[in-house]
C-alpha cells in the first residue's frame, strides 16, 4: 500500500501554506519589484563584502531549505555599504527554488520569475551582539538575493551540490568547510534594488532590509535538479515528499519604496 512504500510527492509544504500575511504586518517579504516604480537613490553606495571562507561551518537540511551556516561569533565574515549603516555578519545562506524551472524565486522583476533565489542572511553587529537580538529589530537584518537563471554549469556552486545527497532528508546535517560564498554573488554588486521587509519563513519578523542584486547568475539545469533531489521529511517519514516549492507567496507592498543604486 501506499503508506509501506516510501514513495515521493512534490507538494506545497505546508509552511508555506502559512501565514499568508502576518496580521498587522506592512512590510512583509517577498515583492514584486516594479522597476518603474523603484527610485533611484544617488546615496546608495557599492556593495562591500569580505567572506572568511574559513568561517564556513555545516551544511544541513533544514525541513524548508537547506542551509549553509557560518561562525557568526566574529567580524570575520561581513557585508557593510550598500544601503546599510552599520556593519552586519554573515550567518547563512540557503536558497528558494521550484518543482520546474518556469518559477522557484521569491522575488520577482516586474512579475518575472526566476527558477531559484539565494538569500545571504547577516545580522546588524555593530548594535548587537546575537543573532537571535538582532531578528527582533528593525535595522537587524540585512539578506542579499540573488537571482538563478539555468545555463551554464556554476563551478563555484558544485561543491556545495556535491554535498547535498549527504543531507537528503530534514535535519541531516554534514560538515563543510572552506566555502567562500562571495563566489555565488553575480560579477557586478553595484546595481541592486533595496527595500525594508521581512524573513519570508517563519517567525517572519520585519526587521530585513533586503537587497536584491539586478544581475543573475546562471546554474545548470542539472546542478538544479540535485536541489529537487531534496526532501521536506525525515527519515523515519513514510511519506517523502521532495523539497520544491519552497518559496512564501507574494506580499503587499503597502506603499513601500523600492530604491535602485542604479539609474
Ligand atoms: N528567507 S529569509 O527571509 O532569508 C529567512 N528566513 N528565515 C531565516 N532564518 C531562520 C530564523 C531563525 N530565527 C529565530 C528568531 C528568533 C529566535 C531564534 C531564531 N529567525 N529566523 C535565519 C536563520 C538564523 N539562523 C540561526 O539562528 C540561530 C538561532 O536560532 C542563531 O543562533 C544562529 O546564529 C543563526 O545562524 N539560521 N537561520 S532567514
Ligand atoms: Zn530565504
Amino acid at each position: 500500500t501506499a503508506c509501506s512504500s516510501k514513495y515521493v510527492l512534490s507538494q506545497m509544504h505546508p509552511m508555506w501554506q502559512g501565514p499568508l500575511a502576518v496580521p498587522g504586518g506592512d512590510r512583509q517579504s517577498p515583492i514584486d519589484i516594479v522597476v518603474r516604480k523603484s527610485i533611484f537613490d544617488s546615496k546608495l553606495k557599492p556593495l562591500v563584502t569580505k567572506y572568511d571562507p574559513h568561517t564556513c561551518q555545516q551544511i544541513w537540511n533544514n525541513g524548508y531549505s537547506f542551509l549553509v551556516e557560518y561562525d557568526d561569533t566574529t567580524d570575520k565574515s561581513t557585508l557593510q555599504g550598500g544601503p546599510l549603516e552599520d556593519k552586519f555578519r554573515l550567518c547563512q545562506f540557503h536558497f528558494h527554488w521550484g518543482e520546474t524551472n518556469a518559477w522557484g524565486s521569491e522575488h520577482t522583476v516586474d512579475k518575472k520569475l526566476f527558477p531559484a533565489e539565494l538569500h545571504l542572511v547577516h545580522w546588524n553587529s555593530d548594535k548587537y551582539s546575537l543573532f537571535e537580538e538582532a531578528v527582533m529589530e528593525d535595522n537587524g537584518l540585512a539578506v542579499i538575493g540573488v537571482f538563478l537563471k539555468v545555463g551554464k554549469r556554476h563551478e563555484g556552486l558544485q561543491k556545495l551540490v556535491d554535498a547535498l545527497p549527504a543531507i537528503r532528508h530534514k535535519d541531516s546535517v554534514v560538515e563543510f568547510n572552506r566555502f567562500d560564498p562571495g563566489c555565488l554573488l553575480p560579477t557586478n554588486t553595484d546595481d541592486y534594488w533595496t527595500y525594508h521587509g521581512s524573513l519570508t519563513t517563519p517567525p517572519l519578523t520585519e526587521s530585513v532590509t533586503w537587497i536584491i542584486m539586478k544581475q543573475h547568475i546562471e546554474v545548470s539545469h542539472d546542478q538544479l535538479a540535485v536541489f529537487r533531489s531534496l526532501l521536506f521529511t525525515s527519515a523515519e517519514e513514510d511519506m517523502q515528499k521532495s523539497m520544491v516549492n519552497n518559496f512564501r507567496v507574494q506580499q503587499p507592498l503597502r506603499g513601500r519604496a523600492v530604491r535602485s543604486s542604479f539609474s
